[in-house]
């Protein structure tokens, strides 16, 4: 599992270590796990050249230190000081080492840029002279490292409040920020490297989570030897209507291939026709004015996507969220109950799955500032909710009462067309179905849904059934390298 923290959670650490070591160590340590790192990027650390941008905390008095290491081996390495003022020590051992300071205007085109304007003790969007540094970074075509955090971003929440720097690598110290795994802060991130300096044992409990492979393998439902169809699960999807047919299709595509027991689906008559034709694996039941009970029994419900908000839908919607099993809430459902919150007023779980725009319907936001904060607003959906809630976009996040945020990694903008989000509301009911909980059904099938998209995009375009059809070449895959038995 990964953790990430929040700026004052990682202050409170450092000062907890920093009493119980010699003054400055902490900054050595991380100046020396960021010119190791420099060193591994670069080809050749001798007559490379290298730019250092030095803000006037001690962001920049690591970035110095690490400068004046890397210049001890052989790099030309010059410093731009934009701070008020310049940590004297960094400077000075940075000048011992051969490296010199140079003017903004004297960046150029080096082999590697390094972002110390600011740390964890940034507010806001860059000032000047820092917001044109940022972007004579982006113009140099050199390779940029953010020293910490990126420049502009929030440690804390990912925002990005104007100007950034854009870095392709960022180098953490101690503990992974939230805001770098969270966009827009995690796209200005890059590849986050974390060095150790000591204080894991100081850390409180993460703000942030992130499953890795091993853990999305560790939770995943597998058939055993008293396993039938029934005991894996039995995902209901209500879906579809004559105008979208084509989202009961992706939804049953995601919950088939997830690895469903059995898929009942129930619509009206063209989503019935088209699911059978493509997943006739799947029971079909025409549902026209029949209570949803007639469907047969199910472990979860997939209730929404594609089904239309008529009085049809409506009553659907009711007579589900009326049960006791559990439910994932997507798309046109999250729409009826925007309009009619009581429906959310169960106590079997129930997992919303909207993206900004859907929640912003819900909690009277506008969907901008949801996807410029979107930790917080999450974490308010499920306080005024009361459901575990995962917020689809760029970075999908679940949260859940009392639990940390759980934030996706794996997620690919090739994602980014229509149907995908269908597809993962089917994976999610065949998790809820096999037993898994909200909070791990959510977080698992968006794990799986981004890695489905990364292998069948391979950097080119889908359409959302691929990313259903790869997931069996994505679930072998995690278990092998997880070492599991077939
Ligand atoms: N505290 C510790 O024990 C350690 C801290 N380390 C480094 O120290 C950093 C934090 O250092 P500081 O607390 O000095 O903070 P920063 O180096 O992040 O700089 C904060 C200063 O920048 C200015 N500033 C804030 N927002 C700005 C904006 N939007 N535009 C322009 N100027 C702005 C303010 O005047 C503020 O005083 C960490 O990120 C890390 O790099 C590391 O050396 C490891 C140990
Ligand atoms: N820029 C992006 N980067 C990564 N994933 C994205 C991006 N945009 C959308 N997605 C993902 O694609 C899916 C789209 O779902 P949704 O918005 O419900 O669309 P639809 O209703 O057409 O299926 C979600 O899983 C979402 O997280
Ligand atoms: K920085």
């Amino acid at each position: 599992m990964w953790t990430a923290f929040t700026s004052d959670q990682v202050r409170q650490a450092e000062h907890a270590l920093m009493a119980l070591v010699p003054d400055g160590e902490l900054m050595q340590r991380a100046a020396a796990g960021l010119a190791a790192v420099c060193a591994r990027l670069l080809p050749g650390v001798y007559g490379s050249r290298v730019v250092l941008l030095v803000g006037g905390g001690d962001n920049g008095g690591d970035t110095l230190y690490a400068g004046a290491r890397l210049a001890a081996r052989g790099a030309r390495v010059e410093a731009v000081l934009a701070g008020s003022r310049t940590h004297e020590g960094g400077l000075e051992a940075l000048k011992r080492a051969g490296g010199r300071v140079i003017e903004a205007g004297e960046v150029g085109a080096p082999d590697l840029i390094l972002d110390g304007l600011l740390g964890i003790g940034g507010k806001g969007g860059l000032r000047e002279p820092y917001a044109t540094l940022a972007r004579i970074a982006a113009e140099s075509g050199a390779l940029v490292v953010a020293v910490d955090v990126p420049s502009g971003v929030d440690s804390s929440t990912g925002e990005v409040a104007g100007e950034a720097v854009k870095a392709q690598v960022t180098v953490t110290f101690g503990a992974r920020k939230a805001g770098l795994l969270v966009d827009p802060g995690a796209e200005r991130a890059g590849i986050v490297e974390l060095v150790d300096i000591g204080l894991t044992a100081h850390l409180p409990e993460p703000e942030i989570t992130a499953l890795t492979a091993a853990d999305v393998a560790g939770l995943l439902p597998v058939p055993g030897i008293e396993s039938d169809k029934y005991r894996r699960g039995v995902v209901g999807v209500l879906a579809g209507s004559d105008r979208f047919a084509g989202a009961a299709v992706l939804a049953v595509g995601g919950a088939v291939r997830a690895g469903a027991g059995m898929v009942r689906f129930a619509g009206p008559e063209d989503a019935v026709h088209q699911v059978r034709a493509r997943w006739p694996e799947a029971v079909t039941t025409l549902l026209k004015e029949d209570p949803v009970e007639e469907v047969g029994r199910v472990q979860a419900w997939v209730l929404g996507p594609g089904m239309g908000t008529d009085e049809r839908a409506r009553r659907i919607a009711a007579e589900v969220l009326g049960t006791d099993l559990p439910v994932i809430v997507d798309a046109d459902a999250l729409t009826i109950v925007s309009k009619n919150p009581k429906l959310l007023h169960r106590q079997a779980p129930t997992l919303i799955t909207p993206h900004a725009g859907e929640l912003g319907r819900l909690l009277g936001v506008d969907p901008k500032d949801i996807e410029a904060r979107r930790i917080e607003h999450v974490r308010r959906a499920v306080e005024e909710l009361q459901v575990t809630v995962l917020l689809k976009g760029s970075t999908t996040v679940v949260a859940e009462q009392g639990r940390p945020v759980r934030v996706n990694t794996t997620g690919t903008s090739w994602l980014a067309t229509a149907g995908t989000g269908d597809v993962l509301s089917g994976i999610s009911g065949t998790l809820l179905a096999a037993g898994l909980a909200p909070y791990d059904a959510g977080s698992v099938a968006a794990f799986l849904h981004g890695l489905a998209a990364r292998k069948a995009a391979e950097g080119a375009p889908i359409a959302a059934l691929d990313v259903a059809v790869s997931l069996p070449d994505v679930i072998r895959h995690l278990r092998t390298a997880a070492n599991m038995d077939a």
